[in-house]
């Protein structure tokens, strides 16, 4: 990984101040930047912190690279402090960099609320951004001060084909893979290292994971921030228009046997809420559900939206990994058909099984009430 590159380079070299405590102010988006080692995650935080753009944005830097396994038990074992102080560059940003997964950062950087937005948080590219996304769900102390926005994943034009059909032993999920399966927005960075043809390989394979992930393509990650901030991925803002995205989502074609796809299915009608926790319990808990040649059925990702009778609004429906919640949306079915749209992103998944599974499911759920 890049240094921050703030201090090398003197034309570019932006004026630190200490930070005074600000004034609280409501929930802050945070998004998360994730992507396999050396794909562009620092350059494209760095581009961030240095370009102008009149957004208050708090940077967490993730120090870690390749190699630095060892770097990181130093850090953990002395116990210190994981985090290095808060800094504020010229452009209004503020940014840090950690040697944890940028959680402590972040309850750090609460005592100075009033000084910034919006938080990108970066993190290891061996890292499971699943795992970071939850805990913004399932702790209530930090939810109540900030919210997940979206999932970016980096990745590189020249080497993510790589990366990304390099088969694991034990029969592991490819981390690359896991990262796109899980991204709301991906980046194809050093799009100048690769011809037309290498970069729509990549392209294909991104989709062939992920049917619902936004593509955008880049050198020196370089990207408009309003295509990557305030994306909604996980909110009723999203919900509103969820229903109508999900419509466009299509399933996907694995391109290696073992790995991970989408899959989509529309079922009319209302549901009992009991029967869908039933479900989705048993696919994402007990993990029951088979595909045609006996393998269990991974989730990475979930999303929908569904109909729960007797309920006005419709239901959106966000999973990561094992973790899932059901929110109300302001969105009323009034004259439309009430549906239920599900996506799945994960390995050996049956749509025909999935559906078949929802299906009964539901039917029980319909008989017991
Ligand atoms: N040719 C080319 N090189 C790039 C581009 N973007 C970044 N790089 C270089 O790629 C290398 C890795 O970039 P980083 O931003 O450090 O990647 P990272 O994802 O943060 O890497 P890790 O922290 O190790 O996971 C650096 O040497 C960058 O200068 C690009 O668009 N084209």
């Amino acid at each position: 990984m890049d240094g921050m590159g703030v201090e090398e380079e003197e034309d570019d070299c932006p004026e630190l101040v200490p930070i005074q405590p600000g004034h609280p102010t409501e929930q802050i988006p945070v998004t998360i930047i994730t992507g396999y080692l050396g794909a562009g995650k620092t350059t494209l935080l760095n581009y961030i912190l240095t370009e102008q753009h009149n957004k208050r944005i708090a940077v967490i830097l993730n120090e870690f690279g390749e190699g630095s396994a060892l770097e990181k038990s130093l850090a953990v074992s002395q116990g210190g402090e994981l985090y290095e102080e808060w800094l504020e560059l010229r452009n209004g940003c503020l940014c840090c960099s950690v040697k944890d997964n940028g959680l402590k950062a972040i309850e750090n950087l609460m005592e100075k609320k009033g000084k910034f937005d919006y938080i990108l948080l970066e993190t290891t590219g061996l890292a499971d951004p699943g795992a970071v996304a939850s805990i913004f769900w399932v702790d209530a102390e930090l939810g109540s001060d900030v919210y997940l926005d979206g999932i970016v994943t980096v990745i590189d034009a020249k080497f993510g084909l790589q990366q990304l059909t390099e088969e694991k032993s034990d029969g592991l999920i490819n981390e690359a893979a896991r990262q796109i399966a899980l991204a709301d927005l991906t980046i194809i960075n050093k799009v100048d290292l690769v011809n037309e043809e290498e970069l729509k390989q990549v392209r294909d394979v991104i989709r062939s994971i992920n049917g619902l992930v936004k593509i955008l393509e880049t050198q020196r990650s370089r990207v408009d921030l309003s295509q990557v901030l305030d994306l909604h991925s996980f909110d009723d803002k999203a919900g509103v228009h969820l229903e109508e995205r999900l419509r466009l989502v299509k399933p996907t074609k694995p391109h290696l046997d073992k790995s991970i796809l989408t899959v989509t299915f529309e079922v009319a009608g209302d549901l009992s809420e009991d029967a869908l926790n039933v479900f989705i319990q048993d696919l994402l808990w007990e993990k029951m559900f088979k595909n045609k040649e006996g393998q269990p059925m991974t989730v990475i990702r979930l999303k929908g939206i569904v109909s729960f009778a007797g309920k006005a609004h419709q239901v959106m429906l966000q999973g990561v990994h094992e973790l899932y919640e059901l929110n109300e949306t302001p969105q009323l079915w009034e004259e439309n058909q009430r549906i239920n749209r599900l996506i799945f992103i994960g390995r050996n998944l049956d749509k025909d099984v999935l559906q078949e599974q929802f299906v009964s499911t539901l039917v029980q759920g319909a008989e017991r009430n």
